[in-house]
């Protein structure tokens, strides 16, 4: 069963086109990781999943319905983000009981146990957390609400490495304990991809892969042999990277485009290993002959 169904979709802000065409199915009770380079589209996916924007063409369904400013769907779905905001007169521990009021699914006790463990105190405001502690707030408030759909744009932003390895867990074993769909955006992919289920990755605005966490990462692999015996290979393929060094050739190549079997690739000399899903992130959204170093030439 898919929860979301985009069609075609477009967002521009005046002449910036934030997203092109989108088409992509969102499936129920997955863990999936946005991904993308800074201004890739992602927020702006988001928010369109979540009801706050209106897509400028194509469509977006969530629950079969069109979420824009509609009620229904809110209900059922959490965005969180650095935005979140609470009133000022509130302490934590009445935010919390707000939520308890609202979320059908609300687990209060959990929260106060996520809370303790973090050593956040509840009876501080909002806006006194720090930044570090907002998003750890934040990241709770998500989880305990239990909806259906729980999007979380950047929701480790600011905390230390210890708490974000720790709320990683927190996440997947809020999952397995009640399954529903999540969409999570990060710049930390290395850290996030072992509860990831399948990437959608995006590129300036369009959906350039949505699969599995393993079929993803096989899209690309490395190399690394004698040049000579690896120049007609790349010829045939698709090369995102290549550096020669004393006669030895290292590349990264797509996989699909390769017909040849890593037997016979190791008879040749050549080492050919896998990479990890942020690797593949990095290479797939590199713009061909950028180099920073030339900026400094
Ligand atoms: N309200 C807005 N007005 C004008 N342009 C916008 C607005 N919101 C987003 N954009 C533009 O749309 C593009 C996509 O922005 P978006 O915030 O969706 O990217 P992102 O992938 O979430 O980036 P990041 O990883 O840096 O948070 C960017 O070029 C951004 O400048």
């Amino acid at each position: 069963m898919n929860i979301i169904q985009c069609k075609e979709l477009s967002k521009s802000f005046g002449r910036r086109q934030a997203l092109q065409r989108v088409t992509c199915t969102i499936d129920a009770e997955k863990i999936i990781g946005i991904i993308g380079r800074n201004g890739a589209g992602k927020s702006t996916l988001l928010n369109i999943f979540a009801g706050y924007l209106k897509p400028t063409t194509g469509s977006c369904k969530v629950f079969n319905e069109n979420p824009f400013n509609n009620i229904q769907t809110a209900a059922n779905m959490i965005f969180i983000d650095d935005q979140l905001s609470f009133s000022d007169y509130l302490s934590l521990e009445d935010i919390l009981k707000m939520g308890a009021d609202f979320y059908p699914n609300w687990q209060n006790e959990l929260a106060h146990r996520m809370l303790d463990y973090a050593s956040i105190d509840l009876t501080a405001k909002h806006q006194q957390l720090s930044k570090g502690q907002l998003a750890t707030f934040n990241l709770v408030y998500g989880l305990v609400s239990r909806c259906a759909l729980t999007i979380l744009d950047e929701p480790m932003n600011g905390m230390d490495e210890a708490i974000r390895t720790d709320f990683y867990r927190a996440i997947l074993k809020e999952y397995l304990a009640f399954p529903r769909t999540f969409l999570i955006t990060s710049h930390h992919l290395q850290e996030m991809e072992s509860i990831l289920e399948e990437i959608l990755l995006i590129d300036e605005g369009s959906v350039i892969a949505h699969a599995p966490l393993d079929e993803f990462k096989e899209q690309l692999i490395s190399l690394h042999g004698p040049s000579d015996e690896l120049a007609d290979l790349l010829s045939e393929t698709e090369v995102y990277a290549q550096k020669i060094v004393a006669g030895m050739t290292s590349a990264v190549v797509d996989a699909s485009k390769l017909f040849v079997s890593e037997e016979m690739l190791r008879t040749k000399g050549i080492q050919v290993s896998a990479l990890t899903a942020s690797e593949v992130c990095m290479y797939l959204t590199t713009k061909k002959g950028r180099d920073i170093d030339a900026i400094f030439d």
